[in-house]
């Protein structure tokens, strides 16, 4: 029986995974995600060509209760095919990690040092590693990081106007959601090949914007931690550093409570105080929803008028995400100030999720991200003989 991968995308909430054909096609075999972890879990699994399975897990099963719901759904749809290796994503590589690598128990301790500088990320990915080592211990293991596609930006990007010596010890600006990053950069060429400089927003949960110059990250949203740049469902987005400053000098704060707030009170929650979720938030009357919508895309607006300064130009602007790809009231509340750019939205396109909607010069599109596929192509590259 032929060998396959398995890729794995363990975040606070939701884990994601996907299965491959180990050669160098890559079929994807299925695949599928854990929802509301932590809230009443349900494993949501498909095989190609078949209708999707759901699965309850116990109300209270956690992060290692959905992993091991995963395994036994592979255990049970793969039984007899060989595992030749298991991807992760991992958020954050640091300075050191900025290609993919295959874990150790040096890699693993190196990457846990970086747990507090991403806690809603890279905690949950690395605990997935661990116990994906203990259940296959002879399987390897390839991280694939968020910060990888961002690895070469110029120093002004890179850099925070800090003392010197806080840039040589790694305090500067790393960006994330570089596999989307780099799957997008990707879909988009093939589509718009003359395009050099893109401005992709990946608008999910988490939320940023990447300017890309000829298939290259210049620069991100999202800098040292997963908090800067776009208000996100939880997350609050750009802030002048001297608010948590403030905060800390109130009697009841601590740093531990500013972070939480910062972290899990914020972004659309905090603004509307109803929701994290878009979609709740563009079915609501209430104004606190109206407000924080439109606080979303005023920031996105910026945030993509401001990489394209920084690529001197914008050939192609990319959406996607789960509010990119769905939310067609968000995407023209972004793009309506963005006419300067030679960016405006086709209404019925735009309205119909189709793959084109820019209706002007620059080409704008809406394409559905693929992190998995990106992770599952470095294992073929790495178990590749060389
Ligand atoms: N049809 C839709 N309309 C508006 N927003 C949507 C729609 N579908 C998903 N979303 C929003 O997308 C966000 C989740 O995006 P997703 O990319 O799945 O997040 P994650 O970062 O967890 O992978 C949520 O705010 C959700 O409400
Ligand atoms: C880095 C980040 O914000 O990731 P996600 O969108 O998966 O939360
Ligand atoms: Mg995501």
């Amino acid at each position: 029986m032929s060998s396959v991968l398995l890729v794995v995308n363990a975040g606070s909430s939701s884990l994601k995974f996907a299965v491959y054909e180990a050669d160098a096609r890559l079929a994807r075999l299925g695949g599928g995600q854990v929802e509301r972890i932590g809230r009443g879990p349900r494993l949501r699994a498909v095989r190609p060509g078949e209708t999707t399975r759901l699965l309850p897990l116990p109300a209270d099963a956690g992060q290692a209760g959905a992993l091991d719901a995963m395994l036994r759904w592979f255990d049970a749809e793969f039984a007899g095919r060989p595992l030749a290796m298991v991807g992760h994503r991992v958020v954050h590589g640091g300075m050191a990690y900025t290609a993919p690598v295959r874990v150790d128990d040096t890699v693993l301790t190196e990457l846990e040092a970086l747990d507090p500088i991403v806690p809603l990320h890279q905690p949950y990915n690395l605990a997935a590693i661990r116990r994906l080592r203990e259940r296959a211990p002879h399987v390897p293991q390839l991280a694939c990081f968020d910060t990888a596609f961002h690895a070469h930006w110029p120093d002004v990007a890179r850099r925070f106007a800090l003392p010197r010596a806080l840039h040589d010890a790694g305090v500067r600006r790393y960006g994330f959601h570089g596999l989307s990053y780099d799957y997008l950069a990707g879909e988009t060429r093939r589509r718009e090949p003359k395009a050099r400089r893109l401005v992709i927003a990946h608008l999910g949960s988490g939320a940023s914007v990447c300017a890309v110059d000829d298939g290259r990250s210049r620069d991100c949203s999202l800098g040292f931690t997963a908090l800067d740049g776009l208000p996100m469902g939880t997350r609050c987005g750009p802030l002048d550093p001297g608010v948590a400053f403030h905060l800390l000098r109130g009697d009841a704060a601590t740093p531990a409570s500013v972070e939480k707030m910062l972290y899990h009170d914020s972004g659309l929650l905090g603004v509307s105080g109803i929701s994290a979720d878009m979609r709740e938030l563009l079915g609501s009357e209430a104004p606190e929803a109206r407000e924080a919508v439109d606080l979303f895309a005023y920031h996105c607006t910026r945030q993509i008028a401001a990489m394209a300064a920084a690529l001197g130009g914008i050939d192609a602007l990319v959406f996607s995400g789960g509010i990119g790809e769905n939310a067609a009231a968000v995407r023209e509340r972004i793009c309506a100030p963005l006419g300067f750019l030679a960016i405006t939205l086709d209404a019925a396109a735009n309205a119909r999720n189709a793959e084109r909607i820019g209706g002007g010069r620059v080409p704008v599109l809406v394409l559905p991200t693929d992190e998995e596929v990106v992770i599952a192509r470095a294992c073929r590259d790495a178990l590749a003989p060389v």
